[in-house]
């Protein structure tokens, strides 16, 4: 049974869906309160505080780091998560799900900043085998359908001692459903996600996840 916590001990808030999640970011963009790509920073260094609280081991900067981006925002949390870890001195490989050049804007502003060429997620097996710590920054709330078999199967070449990490929701899960769609989701030990739990954690962390929400200024 895992937990579900704050990252800096707040009270929870109640349960939100994917849809006032994301109205709750319009609402601050549009304020000019926020932007988001200081959302997808707060919520990159959310991620790697959680990671760091949890297997203190990596502030050290020694592990080896895999992470898995995708095609949306979710991926551009991964990039910033790269860069965070990375300035931590920890060594750290990106593989891009899709063309990052078709990212959205604060997205592909990180990958840009990132400076690394785009390696596909097919070329990941290798890296996953023996990476010390996944992080899959695939898909959050954006995911509409289940998950293709290859990026089942290349969830299937990770090492047995790889600690998994995902970003806002394990992808294949659908945040508001609560549910798989398909037949794989990413087999996370932790989940960070952003501002109030959506539907689907409760049950994620029934099967087993730690779950934590970290305020990101909203
Ligand atoms: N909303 C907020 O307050 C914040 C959100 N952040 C992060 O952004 C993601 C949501 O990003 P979004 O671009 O809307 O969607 P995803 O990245 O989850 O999905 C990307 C994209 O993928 C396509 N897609 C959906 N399902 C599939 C599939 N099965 N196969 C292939 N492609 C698929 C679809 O077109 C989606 O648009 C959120 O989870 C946070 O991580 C901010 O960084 C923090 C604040
Ligand atoms: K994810």
């Amino acid at each position: 049974m895992g937990r579900m916590k704050t990252l800096d001990g707040q009270r929870m808030r109640d349960v939100i869906s994917a849809e006032q999640m994301r109205a709750l970011e319009g609402d601050a963009i549009a304020s000019g309160r926020m932007s988001g790509k200081l959302l997808m920073e707060g919520a990159g260094l959310a991620v790697t505080q959680a990671i760091l609280a949890k297997w203190p081991e990596f502030s050290g900067g020694e592990g080896s780091v895999v992470i898995l981006a995708g095609p949306g925002n979710n991926g551009g949390d991964g990039y910033v998560i790269a860069r965070l870890l990375r300035e931590r001195g920890l060594s750290v490989e990106v593989f891009s799900m899709g063309d990052p050049k078709r990212l959205p804007p604060d997205a592909l502003a990180n990958f840009q900043q990132l400076g690394d060429v785009s390696r596909p997620l097919t070329e990941a097996p290798h890296a996953l085998g023996r990476a010390d710590l996944v992080i899959d920054a695939l898909f959050g709330i954006g995911l509409t359908r289940g998950l293709s078999d290859d990026v089942r199967d290349v969830f299937g070449t990770m090492g047995p001692s790889a600690r998994k990490v995902a970003v806002d929701v394990p992808s294949g899960w659908d945040a508001d459903g609560a549910v798989v769609l398909g037949k794989a989701a990413f087999p996370a030990d932790l989940v960070v996600t952003f501002h109030a739990p959506k539907p689907a954690h409760a049950e994620i962390a029934r099967q087993g996840a730690d779950v934590i929400v970290a305020d990101i200024g909203l």
